[in-house]
C-alpha cells in the first residue's frame, strides 16, 4: 500500500536529517515528494494540495516540540495531517440502530454486511440482516448462507423486486433485533435509479448510520462514488475492504475526505472474522512504512501537559513563586516563551522585555533558590525582606542579587497577568486551548 509513499518519504526525511532549523528549502522538497507519491497512489489532487499546504504551514511556522529534532517535528506534522484526514468521529456504538450500506458492485458490500453483524454479535448485541440487494441474482443467498453460520436472522426475498418493499417488511420482522443492517443493491455503475433507491431506503429506515464500502483497490473513481452517495444520503463512515491485499489504498483515503467523515472499519480478508476496527495510528504507520509514529507524538504531548499549568490560580489573582516555577516550567516546555506570548490575546498591550528572558539554566538556579526560601515565602513573597534575602541566598549558594532578580521576576510576571486579567488585550484565554495549538493536535 502507498509503498511510493513510504520510501520517497523516507528520502525526503533524510534531506531534514541533521538540520538544526526547518528551512523552506527542505520542507518544499518534501512537500514535493510526498504530492507526487499521494497522486500516483490515486488521492485526490485537491486533497493532497490541502494537505501539502497544511504540512508546509505547520511545519514552518510550529515550533518544534521540546527534545524533537527537525525531522521528527515534520515527520510528526505529516502523520497527524494524514491521521487528521481518515480519522474522523466514526463512533461506533453498542445500542439499538440500523446501518445502511452503500456502495457499487464488487466492493464487498454483502461480505462487510455479514462481517458486521457477526462484529455487534460478538459485543452482545441481537442483529437482524435486510437484504435489499434485488438486483444482483444471488445476493440473497449469499448474505443468508452467510448470516445462517453465524446464527442471525436474515430478512429477504429472491422473487421480489421492489427493495422498498422487502425493507418494509424486513423492518417489521426483525423488530426484536437492536439493530438492524441493510445491505443494499450495488450495480456497476452510480446509475440515477440506484442513487434514487438508496435515498428512499434511508429515509425509510430512518438509518442511524450509512457507511459507504469502498474496495482498496479502487482508484480516483473513489472520489467521484463518496460524492455521489454523498450527496444522496450523507454517508458518515467508510469501510475500506480488501486492505489484505496489495491495494494501494488512496482512493479510499480520498472517499473519506470527499465525505468528511472517517474510516470505520477495515477489511482485512475473505472470512466473516476479517473486520477490524479501524486504527488510525497502525494505518497511517503502516501507510508511511515506519512503526514509532504514535511513539513520537505521544513523545511531544507528553512534554506539554495541560495539567501542569494552573490556569484559574493564574487568572484568580491567587499567584505565588511556586505558581510560577510551575507555570514557567510548563511553558519552558512548550518551547520559546516569547513565541507562547506572542500567541496570547495581548491586544496592544506591551510585555516587559524582561518576561523572555528566563532560560532552562535561570530555571535550574530558581529552583535551587527556591528550595532555600520557607513554606510562607513560597506562598507569599511579600514577606522576603532584605534580611530573609540574605539568608536565602546564603542557603541556595547564591547572591542576594540573584534572589532580587527572581523576585523582581516574580513580580513582573504578577503584573502581567493582572494586566491580562483586567482584559487589556481583549479577547478570552484559554491557556488549554493555546496549549492544544501549539501541540498541534486542535
Ligand atoms: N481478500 C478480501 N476479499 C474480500 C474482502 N471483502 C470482500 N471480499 C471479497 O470480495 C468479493 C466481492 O464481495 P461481495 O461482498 O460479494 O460484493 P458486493 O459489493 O456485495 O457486491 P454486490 O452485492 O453486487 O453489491 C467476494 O469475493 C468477497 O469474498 C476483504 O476484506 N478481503
Amino acid at each position: 500500500m502507498l509503498d511510493n509513499l513510504s520510501s520517497s518519504l523516507k528520502d525526503a526525511l533524510k534531506k531534514l536529517a541533521g538540520k538544526t532549523v526547518v528551512d523552506r528549502a527542505a520542507v518544499d522538497d518534501l512537500v514535493k515528494d510526498l504530492q507526487r507519491a499521494l497522486i500516483s497512489s490515486d488521492v485526490n489532487v485537491k486533497l493532497v494540495m490541502e494537505l501539502s499546504k497544511a504540512i508546509r504551514t505547520r511545519s514552518l511556522e510550529e515550533e518544534p516540540p521540546k527534545g524533537m529534532n527537525v525531522r521528527e517535528h515534520v515527520l510528526r506534522i505529516v502523520y497527524q495531517e494524514l491521521v487528521r484526514l481518515v480519522w474522523a468521529s466514526t463512533e461506533v456504538k453498542l445500542e439499538p440502530q440500523t446501518i445502511l450500506m452503500a456502495g457499487l458492485q464488487g466492493s464487498g458490500k454483502t461480505t462487510t454486511t455479514a462481517k458486521l453483524a457477526r462484529y455487534f454479535q460478538k459485543k452482545g448485541m441481537k442483529v437482524g440482516v435486510i437484504c435489499a440487494d434485488t438486483f444482483r441474482p444471488g445476493a440473497f443467498d449469499q448474505i443468508s448462507t452467510l448470516c445462517t453460520k453465524i446464527n442471525v436472522p436474515c430478512f429477504g426475498n429472491p422473487q421480489e423486486k421492489d427493495a422498498l418493499k422487502i425493507t418494509r417488511e424486513g423492518l417489521a420482522a426483525l423488530k426484536e433485533q437492536e439493530l438492524i443492517i441493510v445491505d443494499t443493491q450495488g450495480r456497476h455503475a452510480l446509475e440515477a435509479e440506484l442513487i434514487k433507491e438508496i435515498i428512499d431506503l434511508n429515509v425509510l429506515t430512518k438509518a442511524t448510520h450509512r457507511w459507504l464500502v469502498i474496495d482498496a483497490a479502487l482508484g480516483q473513481q473513489a472520489s467521484e462514488q463518496a460524492k455521489r452517495f454523498h450527496e444522496a444520503i450523507g454517508i458518515d463512515g467508510v469501510i475500506i475492504t480488501k486492505m489484505d491485499g496489495t491495494a494501494k489504498g488512496g482512493g479510499a483515503m480520498s472517499a473519506v475526505a470527499e465525505t468528511k467523515s472517517g474510516i470505520a472499519f477495515i477489511g482485512s480478508g475473505e472470512t466473516i472474522e476479517d473486520l477490524e476496527r479501524f486504527d488510525p495510528d497502525g494505518f497511517i504507520s503502516r501507510l508511511l512504512g515506519m512503526g514509532d509514529l504514535k511513539a513520537l507524538v505521544e513523545r511531544a504531548n507528553e512534554a506539554i501537559n495541560p495539567e501542569d499549568v494552573d490556569v484559574n490560580a493564574m487568572m484568580k489573582g491567587k499567584f505565588t513563586l511556586r505558581d510560577m516555577y510551575k507555570q514557567l516550567e510548563a511553558l519552558n516546555k512548550m518551547g520559546p516563551l516569547k513565541q507562547i506570548m506572542g500567541m496570547l490575546p495581548l491586544g496592544n498591550m506591551q510585555l516587559p522585555e524582561g518576561v523572555y528572558d528566563v532560560t532552562s539554566t535561570k530555571m535550574v538556579r530558581y529552583r535551587i533558590i527556591m528550595d532555600s526560601m520557607t513554606a510562607a515565602e513560597l506562598d507569599e513573597p511579600s514577606l522576603i525582606n532584605s534580611s530573609r534575602m540574605q539568608r536565602i541566598a546564603h542557603g541556595a549558594g547564591a547572591t542576594p542579587d540573584e534572589v532580587r532578580e527572581l523576585i523582581k521576576y516574580y513580580k513582573m510576571m504578577q503584573r502581567t497577568l493582572k494586566g491580562l486579567r483586567g482584559g487589556q488585550g481583549g479577547g478570552k484565554f484559554n491557556m488549554q486551548r493555546l496549549m492544544k495549538r501549539f501541540s498541534g493536535m486542535q
